[in-house]
């Protein structure tokens, strides 16, 4: 098989990843209607590119740390479905990845978005 045919093949199974996750996993369908609601309210409070860059990169980090929970969740599934304390500790540590992301989050909103909103739409 041709590099760009293994390439767009790679691609494919890569955004079928995403989409798993998307469709099975409510968090992030949460996440992402924040994450989209966080970018179209930096563009419109005209954030400078480099505060827009941070609140990107902060997001990224969300949902990728989503999709290692979800991931890790499915591998210790398949392992297997008994009460196990090794399988607890596994999906609790994924778990609370994504939380430190999700606080993170609320820290970078904190100061980068909430003064820009306070002064152009509350002041
Ligand atoms: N095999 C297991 N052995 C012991 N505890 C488990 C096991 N599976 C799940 N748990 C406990 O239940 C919690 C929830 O696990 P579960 O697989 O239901 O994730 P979830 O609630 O569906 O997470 P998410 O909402 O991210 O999909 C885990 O964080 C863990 O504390």
């Amino acid at each position: 098989m041709s590099g760009v045919r293994r390439l767009v093949q790679r691609i494919g199974w890569a955004l079928n990843g995403i989409g798993y996750t998307v469709k099975t996993q409510p968090n992030m369908q949460i996440h992402l209607t924040a994450a989209v609601l966080a970018v179209l309210l930096c563009l419109y409070l005209r954030m400078p590119a480099r505060e827009l860059a941070v609140v990107l990169v902060t997001i990224f980090m969300v949902l990728a740390a989503e999709m290692f929970n979800t991931a890790l969740e499915a591998a210790v599934d398949l392992y297997t479905r008994k009460r196990h304390p090794l399988a607890r500790a596994a999906k609790d540590v994924a778990a609370g990845a994504v939380l430190l992301t999700a606080l993170n989050a609320l820290v970078v909103a904190y100061l980068l978005i909430w003064p820009r909103f306070y002064e152009v739409i509350i002041k």
